[in-house]
């Protein structure tokens, strides 16, 4: 059998995990998520990662999965790496979003285990190989044990690695030293991108490729440049850099929803995306002038430190 030699270098770097884009009633709107794509496309961020836990895939109908989706693919597809999201509680409808996700043309597809039941891990393989056979993209294994329950073995890792199509995996659990051992029990090299954005040069100096993250989407800039801190080696002005994202981080985690929170920052600068769905929560009036001044102080530190980029 031929070994498909994947472009891994294209899959690299800062991955935006995307929110979702919702018009004033809740319904998803094709050309909300439009701007919010082409807003990304402006930023300089690789690409973006389509209906994972930030877009609120897992709450979306199949139908709508596949309009986010198109709507992406119309609005950016030439200029980012698009990663999909495919994954859903049956597998069934996780090969149907994957042959969709295929047919309009994205660069990898990639799934959490299925959620709800306790299920082994002869039944997640199987759950991902279904997807992985449905199609010929790229597949990338999304670890994120405290959503799911299911924490991922070394052994099943390894097993599913193997595969020509199996190129990388989000590893969002905590552990760097977790995530240095999927780099190095894989018996290629695999693509693995750091999850916890407050950790985002710590997994970077264990071995991610890059990241994919909800928190870059309202301070795209300042992953990158963290980003071009590490491969540039200066790693004490990445360690600063980090530490400043991280003092954002615990204020947008200190509201009723993360994702609300990062919503309304965006509609302060004029990209508006609706409030999450439920049971995740908006962003009430009492919390807007904190969100005023975190969105000042996140736009004060982006631009302090875009003016170093010559
Ligand atoms: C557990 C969790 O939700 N982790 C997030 C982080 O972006 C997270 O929101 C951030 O580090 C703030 O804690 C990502 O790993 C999830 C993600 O990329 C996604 O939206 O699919």
């Amino acid at each position: 059998m031929t070994v498909r030699e994947w472009d891994t270098e294209k899959y690299k770097g800062v991955f935006v995990a995307m929110y979702s884009a919702y018009d004033d009633t809740g319904k998803v709107s094709k050309e909300r998520v439009r701007k919010l794509a082409r807003y990304y496309a402006s930023t300089g961020v690789k690409g973006l990662y389509v209906g994972g836990s930030s877009g609120e895939g897992i709450l979306h109908s199949t139908e709508e999965r596949k309009q986010v989706l198109e709507a992406v693919m119309e609005e950016v597809a030439k200029e980012l790496i698009i990663i999909v999201h495919v994954g859903a509680n049956s597998t069934k409808e996780s090969v149907e979003l994957a042959v969709h996700a295929e047919s309009v043309g994205v660069d990898a597809i990639s799934s959490v285990p299925a959620i709800y039941y306790r299920l082994s891990e002869a039944s997640v393989e199987r759950h991902w190989q279904e997807m992985i056979d449905s199609t010929s993209l790229p597949f990338i294994i999304y670890n994120i044990p405290q959503t799911t329950g299911f924490h991922l073995s070394q052994t099943l890792f390894k097993k599913m690695a193997r595969q020509d199509k199996v190129i990388g995996i989000k590893m969002s659990g905590e552990s760097v030293f977790e995530l240095q051992q999927f780099k190095a029990n894989a018996e290629k090299p695999l693509l693995v991108y750091n999850g916890p954005d407050e950790q985002y040069l710590g997994g970077r100096i264990m071995g991610a490729d890059g990241g994919i993250g909800g928190t870059y989407g309202v301070m795209p800039e300042l992953f990158c440049r963290l980003e071009r801190f590490y491969r540039e080696g200066e790693i004490n002005k990445a360690q600063q850099l980090q530490g400043k994202i991280n003092a954002i981080i615990s204020k947008l985690l200190s509201f009723p929803s993360l994702y609300g929170a990062c919503k309304a920052i965006l509609s302060l600068r004029g990209i508006e995306t609706g409030v999450p769905r439920l049971p995740l929560l908006p962003i009430g009036e009492a919390d807007s002038e904190r969100l005023i001044e975190l969105n000042g102080e996140i736009e004060k530190l982006t631009a302090s430190y875009t003016s170093l980029q010559v």
